[in-house]
């Protein structure tokens, strides 16, 4: 069960292995991602040369697929380092980013579930409603709907690809379709940085790569998120100072902060 100690345990032996994390990902949020995960303690790499992808998933310990600014180059060589990933036995986690929004972005999400399987989705709720083929609104990369309206879907979407279904919000939930544990930390001024998303994801790629429960895994990569963003909103006056604070309080997280903030 998830609890400060569980949250802790697992930062603490994050910090001590530093996991090679494997990111193609998208142009806006490249930067943000990478010193995320140098300030969380795993170590970042971006590669999406289809000449390199498997090579780069093959010395990896964790893979993360994020369709944000696909094209087509871009999906051949996630779709290799998917593959690669999987056989190697690593955590594959993708970010559906913008699914629903058009058809193209549709069918490559599909295509990576089928050919990737990964062991981790995380999306906003109108993504995880659109990949598990809701009626839902989309709005470009940002959710319309609240992430508790997008529960069942994730349930499901969890039952049908065997992946553990993260929805991010006000509140988090993740499940592997029987459980469902549930993340109330963070701050409403997280979804006004840009990447935000993208950075829990890769920070779950960071954590997957740490505990083989990928269910505890991302609830403590998400815990960490929402706890960080929570004492970073307190130092912050707008989204621009967010960003600066929430990359140093990922830094300096301490098991006092976790255990005074994290809401059980
Ligand atoms: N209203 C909110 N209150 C608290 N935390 C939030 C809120 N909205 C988003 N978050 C947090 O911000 C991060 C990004 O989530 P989200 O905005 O849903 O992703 P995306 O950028 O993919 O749409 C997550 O860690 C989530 O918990
Ligand atoms: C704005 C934008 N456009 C394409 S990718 C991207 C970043 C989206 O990041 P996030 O889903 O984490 O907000
Ligand atoms: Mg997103």
């Amino acid at each position: 069960m998830i609890n400060a100690k569980s949250i802790s345990t697992d930062l603490a032996a994050l910090r001590a292995n530093s996991p090679l994390v494997h990111n193609i990902t998208n142009f806006v949020v490249m930067n943000n991602t990478a010193n995320a995960l140098l300030a969380i303690g795993a170590s970042p790499v971006m590669a999406h040369a289809v000449e390199e992808v498997a090579d780069m998933a093959g010395i990896a310990s964790a893979l993360v697929i994020n369709i944000g600014t696909l094209n087509p180059l871009w999906v051949e060589g996630m779709i290799k380092a998917g593959i690669a990933a999987t056989a190697k036995g690593i955590p594959v986690i993708f970010d559906p980013v913008g699914v629903g929004a058009t058809p193209y972005r549709n069918e490559v999400a599909t295509q990576i579930i089928e050919k990737c399987k990964p062991t981790l989705i995380r999306g906003n709720a109108s993504e995880i409603m659109a990949l598990a083929k809701e009626n839902v609104a989309t709005k470009g990369v940002d959710s319309t709907v609240s992430a508790n309206a997008a529960l069942d879907a994730a349930k499901n979407l969890a039952v049908e690809t065997g992946a553990v279904v993260v929805i991010s919000g006000a509140e988090d939930f993740i499940t592997d379709g029987k459980q469902v544990l549930t993340i109330k930390n963070g701050s409403p001024l997280m979804p006004k940085v840009t990447g935000m998303g993208c950075t829990a994801s890769a920070v779950l790629g960071a954590f997957a790569a740490i505990n083989k429960n990928t269910l505890l895994a991302a609830a403590h990569g998400m815990a960490v998120m929402s706890i960080c963003g929570e004492i970073a909103a307190k130092k912050s006056a707008g989204p621009g100072s967010l960003q600066m604070h929430f990359i140093d309080t990922l830094y300096n997280l301490s098991d006092k902060d976790i255990a005074d903030l994290f809401i059980a």
